[in-house]
């Protein structure tokens, strides 16, 4: 089947049940910020300053990993009634219905059954505002700016939180779902990466125990199976309407819910520039932590190389012209050594005013800008 024809049949898949099914509450198909949401995560959005009131209302507590309080209990119970309004709907007319993806055998589309126009808005007016990045990062994404130095990529890595690296400026479609656990569900949820750029995950309820998801690194295709190291590890647990940000590329998976039940609610944001640019990239990428490392490892053997081979190179020219001189004038030994100490001196020299420049940049990075001077997507086309 073609992807246009399979395209149609999900659309003619979707319209039946949309023209069918009666929603609970009309209220959540509309996008009702002071009703969604908790009053410091809309008072965050509706400040002139948004950027800095967003990041006051954020914790990133691993490298790449965001939380922040987002959900208002009475919108979970009400999404998590509609749900269940939905799954009795399902049994009673026998609809045959998809599940959100290959892992999970219950849980539901919310966008099959009415909420796309409601999660779109949530990731084009919060989730692409919280991931956009600075102007900086979303220019860093296209230059070639990576450094070897091991601590700068830890800086980098802080200062791309916001996954500017992976398009979370264009972010431009979205797959909703909601994924159920318990003894009588899904039990817990094998490692994986998602299909997206960047995961929102918020759990509504009910009452569980277990249930935490594990972190273990940023990987691309190449790399997705390598290996984890160890500051790549960090568990988080799962509070009702608390949200979790990730890549997509983040590798994670869910432990066994060991009591009760519990359902969140997961949106994975894509983005169709950042798609198309990837499979031009064909070196190193940004966010993955083993391209990273072996970037560094490449870029520190290839300055020893060059640091060997001008030694060399030095050696011989020297060597061939003024050697005999040194049998004959004991001066002449010192004065070789303090000449060797400065050319190892100057390629110090050279690799911290690189160093330098490095932190300088990335600082640069950090600082506030004024937006919107030109955009960034033509940025990407002109370089
Ligand atoms: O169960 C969770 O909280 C995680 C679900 C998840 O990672 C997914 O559906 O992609
Ligand atoms: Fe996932």
């Amino acid at each position: 089947m073609t992807f246009g024809c399979r395209e149609q049949k999900h659309k003619e898949y979707r319209q039946k049940i949309i023209s069918n099914y009666q929603p609970l509450y009309r209220e959540l198909y509309t996008m009702n910020s002071s009703m969604f949401f908790v009053p410091s995560f809309h008072k965050a959005f509706s400040n002139p300053d948004k950027d800095q009131s967003i990041k006051d209302i954020i914790s990133q507590p691993a490298p790449g990993v965001v939380t922040f309080d987002m959900l208002q209990p009475r919108f979970c119970e009400m999404l998590l009634s509609e749900v269940e309004n939905f799954e009795k709907w399902v049994h009673e007319t026998k609809f045959r219905i998809m599940r959100p993806n290959t892992m999970n055998k219950y849980g539901a589309v919310l966008d099959d059954f009415g909420l796309e126009g409601t999660l779109g808005k949530l990731m084009e007016e919060f989730v692409r505002h919280i991931s956009k990045g600075t102007i900086q990062e979303q220019l860093a994404i296209t230059k070639k700016t990576q450094t070897p130095f091991t601590f700068l990529t830890v800086l980098y890595k802080i200062c791309a939180v916001y996954f500017a690296d992976v398009g979370g400026f264009a972010l431009d479609s979205h797959h909703g779902f909601v994924v159920e656990y318990g003894m009588d569900r899904d039990v817990e949820l094998g490692f994986h990466v998602d299909d997206s750029e960047v995961t929102l995950n918020v759990c509504l309820g009910k009452q569980f125990t277990g249930g935490d998801l594990f972190f273990r690194g940023v990987r691309c295709e190449k790399h997705v199976n390598g290996p984890t190291y160890r500051d790549e590890i960090f568990d988080y647990s799962h509070s009702v309407g608390r949200a979790i940000l990730h890549r997509g590329r983040h590798r994670h998976g869910a432990r066994a819910t060991t009591s009760g039940n519990r359902v969140n609610l997961l949106l994975w944001c894509r983005s169709s520039v950042f798609r198309e640019l990837k499979k031009y990239k064909k070196d190193f990428l940004n966010f993955c932590g083993e391209c990273q490392k072996e970037k560094e490892a490449r870029l520190v053997h290839t300055m020893a190389a060059w640091k060997q081979r001008f030694c060399i190179l030095l050696t011989r020219f020297i060597g061939s012209t003024t050697w005999p001189s040194l049998f004959f004038d004991p001066f002449e030994i010192k004065r070789r050594l303090l000449f060797w100490k400065l050319i190892v001196c100057l390629f110090d020299v050279i690799r911290g005013y690189l160093l330098v420049k490095e932190i300088l940049l990335r600082l640069e990075s950090l600082s506030d800008h004024e937006p919107g001077l030109f955009s960034p997507l033509l940025y990407i086309q002109v370089s």
